[in-house]
């Protein structure tokens, strides 16, 4: 059970300005006014929001134009950010808290950004933004003198990125341009700037059947002399491009236009490029190869010309002999490996079409793998330097769970992969969040424990029955019928676990944390197995094409990318293996989280709030807002804290001051005094000079604060209707300089008024006065649209609201500041002791 809040953080919305408001922890725990909320925010052009310290961003669907957002000036202004933890909600700011923690020390040395949400909600557009701003980052800190390699690094890294992405992203049903692979960009860094890049590759979806974007750039891209020496024609048809939109031809060409320049940039030479199209003319034609059967076994449709032509095409690009094509494609050669036995070695044909099909787009499926490994290989070898350093900022950005109105291995794949980090989230965020609260003693009892379990509970049904099932079936010689498994496997699982795995018509159901999702049977063992023939590299070697020999050996040489040590090879094995990896690694991290959602609209053109709503509980949005209701906005560890204030300390004067009761001033040498007397809130607030003996000074007392037994005592926010006379405020500031030369109380320059339970207090010592009565020196102007007080004395101007007096203009929401006897050296809780007179900062 929780704490009941403090009244103050209760009040209602309208009052605090909703508009002002950019954490969602500031509104009440409301899924329709969270909603509505966040909807008008995205009008307004605000597609960022805080939940806490986690990021939430939506998706503008080229509604609303989001350009000013990443113009210039907003890189200008977060590059420079002063105030790191307090900035406007924005992607920038999450690349510039983890580069701020990384060159500044604090934390981990490793800081990771993880983006995630489903597929099309803007995660790799967040992924670039950041990569963006953090080469500008890199580009101010780099001096002049230093190596101009390492200058360049940075604009290296986005063009490689851009490479990368090319080469991993195919047009699906929600996302033109999606991922089609899970990346971590880690970019090194040594003395505050980049130095190298390195890209690990997590996961790769299945890209047999998909589109991938760099075969189309390739066709629409090149010119038709360059296309001919590939065997290619803008106007012939492709069975690999089958759904390409030809009316798209100049976007691609643009695309192209950019790859290219990206080749370049990452340090491809022209022939190396020339060998890139060239295995890709390669793939294009070998899916255009058709099958049939010949009596008891198959063979190559030679009837077609399509067919034909595309035999023709594959031989002479990859060098090989028909014969020798058609016998990797249509049979299997047992024993390939055996060279003491090499008369045991023979060929096995495949007897059904299917069979051949997916031979070959095991094949394709296989070079085209190499092919992209090569490349990331080339990029981090030209961009790492030969040296990796311990401090790094990663961007994990891994395609984004997928329901379609069919569903296969791969969108299993992919929603595996998903599943894994949302219950790594839920149990890294979510549960130590829990324990902290639990420690610092605002929660003591939590739902969020059972949401915890559930995840575990549906992760494990997957791994441990349905993966261990189908990972089992992949390695049976003999023939199975994978319905009577999935059958069987669902039969013997308990009535808790049903709910998370069933079985109907055929299909299995998964009852993901999106939703439950039926995925198709068909090709569920082949597709697993991912049986890439052995003969592969026996047959390629042979090929007079030296780069496509070298590709098919280069397997072993491979640095980047996660080896699987499993002897089960299937591609679930594979990637299961992946993502306990990657887990492993983000646990020696800070991470930062990026949550991406993607408004829709519905038939009558009116936003969808149902799926809305959904795609916010899925990634844990109402999961994350009661825990973060708790704590406060702003964290700040204990050494950031002091860091931070202690600065500030030493560039005032060294005699701090407190407000007793009775309002006399006492000085006191200790910051720790401080402590027993917390009721001094602000100090000096004109800015003329050191000289103490010249300032005006301003302090709140606030009555909360005056019971020492308060443990989380905090700035309260109060309603307007408790603020009592604010005329009366006004005239008394009138009256006082009235009667400057007669009132001796006056000299003595204090100034008190009670507003409800709070006093303000306003002392001058040595105050300068008016040199004539028309000039006033105190103002006090009430802003009722925003509903606060802009108080200017001399030069100064502070800010009044519900008991908060504030050297900056207020900020939105509620403000409380959590202080303790004792803390440890990690903890967010300030010590009480270590409050320093800078604290005033902290409205
Ligand atoms: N902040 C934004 N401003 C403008 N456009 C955006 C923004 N975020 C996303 N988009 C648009 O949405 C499209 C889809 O985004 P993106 O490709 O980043 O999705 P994704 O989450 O990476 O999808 P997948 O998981 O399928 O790869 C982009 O092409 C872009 O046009």
């Amino acid at each position: 059970m929780r704490k009941a809040m403090p009244a103050a953080l209760q009040q209602p919305i309208s009052l605090i300005g909703r508009e002002l408001i950019n954490d969602l922890s500031a509104l009440p725990e409301n899924e329709d006014i969270i909603t509505d909320f966040l909807l008008e925010r995205l009008q307004r052009g605000q597609i960022y929001t805080w939940v806490g310290s986690l990021l939430l961003t939506l998706n503008p669907n080229n509604e609303i134009s989001t350009s000013h957002l990443y113009n210039s000036s907003e890189f200008n202004k977060y590059t420079n950010i002063s105030d790191i933890y307090e900035a406007n909600p924005h992607i920038f700011t999450v690349a510039a808290k983890a580069h701020y923690n990384l060159t500044k020390q604090f934390g981990k040395s490793c800081q990771v950004i993880i983006i995630s949400g489903e597929t099309g909600t803007g995660k790799t557009y967040n992924a670039f933004k950041c990569l963006q701003f953090l080469g500008a980052v890199n580009k101010n800190s780099v001096q002049p003198s230093q190596d101009i390699c390492t200058y360049n690094t940075m604009i290296k890294i986005t063009d490689a990125c851009r490479l990368i992405s090319a080469f991993t992203t195919a047009c699906t049903e929600k996302n033109e341009v999606s991922s089609r692979h899970g990346q971590l960009v880690r970019l090194h860094y040594k003395g505050g700037s980049t130095h190298s890049l390195v890209v690990y590759s997590y996961a790769d979806k299945d890209v047999r059947e998909k589109l991938l974007e760099n075969i189309f750039q390739m066709i629409f891209g090149l010119a038709n002399a360059q296309l001919e020496t590939f065997y290619l024609s803008k106007d012939d048809c492709y069975d690999i491009l089958s759904v390409v939109d030809y009316t798209k031809g100049t976007y691609y060409q643009e695309g192209f236009r950019d790859t290219l320049q990206a080749l370049d940039i990452s340090g491809f030479e022209p022939d190396q490029q020339n060998q890139i199209f060239h295995v890709l003319a390669l793939l294009i034609h070998m899916g255009n190869i058709k099958f049939v059967k010949n009596g008891e076994t198959c063979a190559i449709d030679l009837s077609s010309n399509k067919s034909k032509e595309a035999l023709k095409n594959t031989c002479t690009l990859s060098s090989l002999t028909e014969d020798t094509m058609i016998e990797l494609l249509t049979t299997i050669l047992i024993n390939p490996q055996s060279t003491w036995r090499k008369h045991t070695s023979y060929h096995r044909h495949l007897v059904t079409v299917d069979a051949c099909r997916n031979r070959l787009h095991s094949i394709i499926r296989h070079i085209y793998d190499l092919l992209f490994r090569w490349i990331l290989n080339h990029i981090n070898d030209t961009l790492s330097l030969q040296q990796e350093y311990s401090q790094w900022l990663g961007i994990l950005d891994i395609f984004g769970f997928e329901s379609f109105d069919k569903n296969g291995i791969e969108q299993l794949c992919v929603n595996y992969a998903n599943e894994k980090m949302q219950q790594y989230f839920i149990e890294s965020y979510v549960e130590n969040s829990h324990k902290d609260l639990q420690e610092e003693g605002f929660i003591t009892n939590c739902n969020s424990l059972n949401t915890i379990n559930l995840y575990k509970k549906r992760l494990n049904i997957i791994e441990e029955n349905l993966f261990l099932t189908l990972n089992d079936a992949c390695q049976t010689p003999v023939g199975i019928n994978m319905s009577s498994i999935i059958q069987l496997t669902c039969k013997n699982l308990n009535n808790v676990q049903k709910k998370f795995l069933s079985e109907k018509e055929g299909n299995f159901i998964i009852e993901h944390y999106s939703g439950p999702v039926a995925y198709s049977i068909e090709d569920l063992l082949s597709k697993n197995a991912d049986k890439v023939p052995n003969e592969i590299s026996l047959i390629f070697n042979i090929s007079r094409n030296k780069f496509l020999r070298s590709l098919i050996n280069s397997e072993e040489e491979q640095q980047f990318t996660v080896k699987t040590t499993t002897k089960k090879k299937t591609m679930l094995a594979k990637l299961k293996y992946n993502m306990d990896t990657l887990i492993k690694e983000l646990s020696k991290c800070d991470l930062h989280y990026v949550r991406c959602v993607r408004p829709n609209r519905s038939i009558n053109n009116k936003w969808d709030r149902k799926d809305f709503k959904k795609q916010l509980a899925c990634i844990g949005v109402f999961d994350a807002l009661p825990l973060v209701k708790c704590k406060y906005p702003i964290r700040l560890r204990y050494r950031d804290f002091y860091l931070r204030y202690s600065k500030k300390n030493t560039g005032y004067k060294t005699t701090s001051r407190y407000v007793t009761n009775d309002c006399q001033m006492q000085n006191i040498h200790k910051t720790s005094e401080i402590a027993t007397h917390t009721k001094f809130i602000l100090d000096r607030e004109s800015k003329k000079s050191n000289n103490s003996e010249e300032e005006d000074e301003v302090f709140l007392t606030n009555s909360l604060l005056k019971n020492k037994e308060v443990h989380h005592s905090y700035f309260a926010t109060k309603s307007k209707k408790d603020v009592k006379d604010v005329n009366s405020i006004e005239n008394s500031f009138e009256t006082r300089s009235e009667s400057k030369n007669n009132d001796t109380k006056m000299k003595q320059g204090v100034l008190k008024k009670h507003l409800g339970d709070i006093t303000l207090h306003i002392s001058s010592t040595n105050t300068r006065y008016a040199d004539n009565d028309d000039e006033k020196i105190w103002s006090i102007y009430y802003d009722a649209e925003r509903n606060f007080y802009t108080i200017r004395i001399n030069s100064c101007t502070l800010f009044y609201k519900n008991g908060i007096l504030s050297r900056r203009c207020l900020a939105a929401i509620p403000i409380r500041m959590h202080t303790r006897i004792t803390c440890l050296t990690n903890s967010h809780i300030v010590p009480r002791s270590a409050l320093p007179q800078g604290l005033q900062d902290c409205l």
